[in-house]
């Protein structure tokens, strides 16, 4: 059975990449998809603006919806402070131990924690099983249709504070059009834009801030 394309990218991260170092990582992974294989991580362009606001947020505790390959689970983790942690939620069983390697090499295994299972199942756990209190900053970028209710979700187990930082990629592209009527017009979040471009691609895309006010 050949590889699939995420064991491409592993390959070539292993192979490439210098252990420990999270920029040869991402470096890596950015180089492979853009002359390779496109891939959907969040790449390099919106990898910046996704650096600056986890810089702004400078999260204790931050929330990932859809590791894929560990790109920005290594984008954000790379941003950490010591006492700081990342849990990012991956459904897809082949992916998981893809995004586990990729974060090893980066030499940031102990910041990340890759919780296995959909969103909408975790959510309610992430308290009870998994000892949060709130979340300083989500990124999401899992199934574009699932970022408003798994936001709902978010808010329904007390897990945003005000201040909290929510930040969702493919706003322009492939479009989450239900997220943005629910965080904007909204008294409970101040949203910001950021137009950008798709991974890789000359396309346009954007990423939107929402910050809860409680
Ligand atoms: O579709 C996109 N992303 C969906 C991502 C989904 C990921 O989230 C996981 N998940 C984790 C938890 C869940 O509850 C559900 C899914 C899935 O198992 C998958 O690993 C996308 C598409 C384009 N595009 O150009 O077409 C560009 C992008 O940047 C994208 O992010
Ligand atoms: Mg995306």
């Amino acid at each position: 059975m050949d590889q699939s394309k995420e064991q491409r990218i592993l390959n070539s991260v292993s192979y490439n990449a210098i252990k420990g170092d999270a920029e040869s990582v991402l470096d890596c992974i950015d180089k492979y998809c853009s002359q390779k294989e496109w891939a959907m991580n969040v790449g390099d362009e919106k990898g910046l603006i996704l650096d600056k606001i986890v810089k702004e947020a400078d999260p204790t505790v931050a929330l990932e919806l859809g590791t894929y390959c560990g790109y920005s689970a290594v984008r954000i983790a790379r941003l950490l402070k010591p006492s700081a942690h990342l849990f990012s939620i991956e459904f897809n069983a082949e992916f998981v131990p893809i995004a586990k390697e990729i974060i090893e090499i980066a030499g940031l295994e102990d910041k990340v924690t890759i919780l296995e299972g959909h969103a909408q199942d975790i959510i309610p756990q992430l308290k009870t099983k998994y000892n949060v209190d709130t979340l300083d900053f989500v990124f999401l970028d899992h199934w574009k249709d699932r970022y408003a209710p798994d936001t709902i979700l978010l808010e329904q187990y007390g897990l945003l504070r005000k201040g909290s930082i929510l930040l969702a990629d493919n706003i322009g592209f492939p479009g989450a059009p239900d997220f943005l009527k629910h965080v904007r017009n909204n008294e409970h979040y101040e949203c910001t834009h950021y137009p950008s471009h798709l991974e890789y691609m000359k396309a346009p895309d954007a990423m939107e801030k929402a910050v809860y006010l409680g």
